[in-house]
């Protein structure tokens, strides 16, 4: 029987990461060349019949869009000239879920895409990688992942990447689905779905950024007890082209930085209201007029997810009703 083509596409990270020795936390990421990580995984052989691409080597907070618009053309070629059946992607756990929304948006087939990565480098003692790889391979290559979209598999849990979200610094099981919990388990060697991620994602958005090799330039303002209206501000003065603020609680905005959003509005900066809260959503007229203000909503979307849907969103329109819509949508 013929093994599934899986291509791994490698972009860095711990699960590339070499430290001095298997004792020590202290590492640099994006350190080991795809063939090595894919040595370190006995039996992936006979899972799937495995390719890999290296496509960056970076440790994932040095993530940039440029990578991002890389990896989307790579993997829609891919897919388009069937040279697998599908992806898995190692990267850094650092921005993992902005990579895996991004490309649960922009991807244009219905094949498997999963993201994985690790916690300790690969000469660590214990080093999660190889499993982790393992595991995401198996996820790839199994018949039922067809349709499910871009997912990060961690730690045994498979994640719909919208809703992926690293909630741990160190610890090795670092992902959650804060809102909605995993979508299913992969273990010894099986796989296991007990949901499906109701959102719209891939084929179906309107984010085809086939051709592009820039995005509109969104940023994230973060909130805390008397913040002052600085960063907005700034961000204004920069001439940015979206602005989406990790406010308090639902989403709500100090006096002065009410003002500050009042003064980006005015010069037509798109600012979407995120909240810094890790579970739970922003929605319109809680606390704030959004019509009075000007501002959309992020829904349940992370400041650093909604980010990522405004630059998408603003590829296609500025018309914040047709913005909204996408938040309630994607
Ligand atoms: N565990 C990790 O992968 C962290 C690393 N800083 C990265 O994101 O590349």
């Amino acid at each position: 029987q013929k093994l599934p083509r899986i291509k791994i596409l490698a972009t860095g990270g711990t699960i590339a990461g070499k430290g001095a020795s298997a004792d020590r936390a202290a590492y640099k990421a994006g350190s080991l060349p795809i063939k090595d990580l894919i040595e370190a995984v006995p039996g992936i052989d006979k899972v799937a019949e495995i390719s890999g691409e290296q496509i960056s080597n970076v440790g994932s907070q040095d993530m940039t869009v440029d990578i991002w618009i890389k990896l989307n053309k790579r993997i829609n070629e891919i897919f388009k000239n069937n040279e697998a059946d599908g992806i898995v992607i190692t990267h850094g756990t650092d921005t993992q879920e902005e990579t895996a929304y991004f490309l649960s948006l922009t991807v244009r087939y219905d094949l498997p895409v999963v993201l994985t990565g690790s916690m300790r480098p690969a000469t660590a003692m214990s080093a999660d990688g190889p499993k982790n790889l393992y595991d995401a391979v198996t996820v790839a290559a199994s018949a039922n992942s067809r349709g499910k979209g871009v997912m990060v598999v961690f730690s045994e849990n498979i994640f719909a990447g919208r809703e992926a979200e690293k909630i741990s610094t160190t610890h090795v099981d670092a992902f959650k689905a804060p809102n909605t919990g995993p979508i299913g388990q992969v273990y010894d060697g099986r796989v296991v779905y007990y949901m499906h991620d109701q959102r719209k994602g891939n084929k179906n958005t309107p984010f085809d950024i086939t051709g592009m090799d820039k995005l509109p330039n969104v940023v994230v303002a973060e909130l805390f007890a008397d913040a002052p209206s600085t960063t907005i501000d700034a961000y204004v003065d920069k001439g940015v082209d979206g602005i989406v603020t990790a406010g308090l609680g639902n989403g709500n905005l100090n006096k002065v930085n009410m003002e500050a959003v009042t003064r980006a509005v005015g010069k037509n900066i798109t600012v979407c209201r995120s909240s810094r809260v890790l579970t739970g959503r922003v929605t319109l007229y809680d606390e704030t007029d959004d019509a009075k203000l000007g501002t959309i909503v992020s829904d349940d979307l992370s400041p650093q997810k909604a980010r990522i849907l405004l630059m998408l969103g603003l590829t296609q329109t500025k018309d914040k009703k047709t913005l909204q819509q996408y938040f309630f949508t994607y």
